[in-house]
């Protein structure tokens, strides 16, 4: 399908269903050329290590994160918990191909979205993508001063979180807005004084090409079963779990994962059974339930035992699909005879790619139909946060990047 074809499907496709919202804030930038610089499209994750000497450094970044883990004592407890996590994790990222193939998908949808949106949208081209992970390289100062090099003064910050969590796309923004202060201090070093026009796409878990491209796999994976068992295999849908105590202070994520589920299962026109799971906790704190390991036991001794995994709130492969999924529950399924199968994740999908396009070409249009500093759902503090940071960033947000200093 050529660029022009895709084009076409995306302009009939649903308008974003993502929020949009808009900052205006002073960052640094190189004066701009006589080139028109490109639209900044910022992609925001958690990421992972590439390779396995990187483990370390991301788990102690990750450990030492606030807005993800409040620990007390942190700056001493996080450390040591990373130091002694390290050599189990660097044995999981060795058996699943020696790192995180993360970095490798962000790159690889980032410059086919953007090789669409140059197409959907010239008055924006030349669209260019930038990744800002938040506990591996490129961190969001690299990202923020490859953009300074680049000249930018248009970004969106684009999360790849299809569902909020203020643990994940909040931890991002916070950190976005801190950068951003120091960059523009950085700004007065350097005798710079651009503008950076930034709006934040921070949600879209009902987007109508993520759930077309989710559906797509689960189609796929379907069809590896005997047809007269097909249509009665339970689809188990298996996202990230959170710590009920998040859960409870009002963090939207669940909710949201269960609307994409929802969409997903109309689609679908409800052709199975479904459920509902979630993954990967850590620590001895409560977490959301019911975990996926266990309901796949629960349902085998129920005596059902087809079951497809769908991994729903992470767009590409990471430890949690490729070991936790693919080695860990799938060894103890074969143990309890259930025939497990997974839905691949959404990686290089062609439609998940026209998805992120479509997704940005609705924002810009939005942004630039409205110009409001702020989305309505963005702009609210959950009802139990005590995150002086959240504060801020949102008063950033709101105040479009005005008295940046004043709030930092
Ligand atoms: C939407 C996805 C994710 C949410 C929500 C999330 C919350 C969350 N995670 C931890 C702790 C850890 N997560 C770790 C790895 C990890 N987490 C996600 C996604 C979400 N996390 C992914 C995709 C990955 C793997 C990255 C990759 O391989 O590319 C880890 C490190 C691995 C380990 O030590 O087990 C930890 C720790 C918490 C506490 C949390 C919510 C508060
Ligand atoms: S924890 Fe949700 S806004 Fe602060
Ligand atoms: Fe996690």
């Amino acid at each position: 399908m050529s660029l022009r074809q895709s084009a076409g499907l995306l302009a009939r496709s649903t308008p974003a269903s993502g929020s949009t919202t808009a900052i205006r804030s002073l960052a640094t930038v190189h004066p701009v050329t006589s080139a028109k610089p490109p639209t900044g499209i910022v992609m925001m994750n958690m990421g992972g290590p590439s390779t396995i000497p990187e483990v370390h450094d991301f788990l102690s970044r990750l450990f030492h994160d606030r807005d993800l883990i409040p620990l007390p004592m942190q700056s001493i407890l996080a450390p040591l918990i990373a130091r002694r996590r390290t050599p189990k994790i660097e044995k999981q990222y060795t058996e699943i191909g020696g790192g995180s193939p993360i970095l490798k998908w962000t790159r690889e949808q980032g410059r086919q979205m953007c090789e669409l949106l140059d197409e959907l949208r010239p008055e924006s081209a030349p669209h260019k993508p930038y990744v800002a992970f938040r506990y591996a390289k490129p961190l969001t100062e690299d990202c923020l001063a490859e953009m300074r090099a680049d000249g930018v003064t248009r970004a969106v910050a684009f999360s790849q979180y299809p569902q909020y969590s203020c643990s994940t796309t909040g931890s991002s923004l916070n950190e976005l807005f801190v950068q951003s202060v120091k960059n523009k201090r950085g700004a007065e070093n350097w005798g710079g004084n651009g503008e950076v026009e930034w709006s934040i796409l921070d949600r879209w878990p009902k987007h109508a090409g993520l759930v077309e491209a989710v559906t797509q796999n689960i189609r796929a994976a379907l069809k590896q079963y005997p047809e007269a068992k097909r249509d009665n295999v339970v689809l188990l849908f298996s996202a990230h779990s959170l710590p009920l105590e998040i859960v409870n202070r009002g963090d939207p994520y669940v909710a949201e994962v269960a609307a994409t589920v929802y969409s997903v299962m109309e689609k679908l026109g409800f052709s199975n059974p479904y459920r509902l799971t979630w993954q990967s906790q850590v620590g001895p704190k409560a977490w959301q339930g019911p975990q996926t390991s266990d309901s796949i036991e629960g349902f085998a001794k129920n005596g059902q035992k087809d079951i497809c995994l769908v991994p729903i709130a992470f767009t590409s492969d990471h430890i949690e699909t490729l070991y936790e999924l693919d080695i860990e529950v799938k060894e103890e399924a074969d143990k309890l005879g259930v025939d497990l199968k997974r839905a691949e994740s959404l990686n290089d999908s062609p439609i998940f790619v026209r998805a992120l396009a479509d997704l940005i070409k609705g924002h810009l249009d939005q942004y630039d139909m409205t110009g409001k500093p702020t989305g309505k759902q963005l702009g609210l503090r959950c009802q139990g946060c005590t995150n002086p940071k959240c504060g801020k960033t949102k008063e950033w947000m709101a105040t479009g990047g005005r008295g940046v200093e004043a709030t930092a």
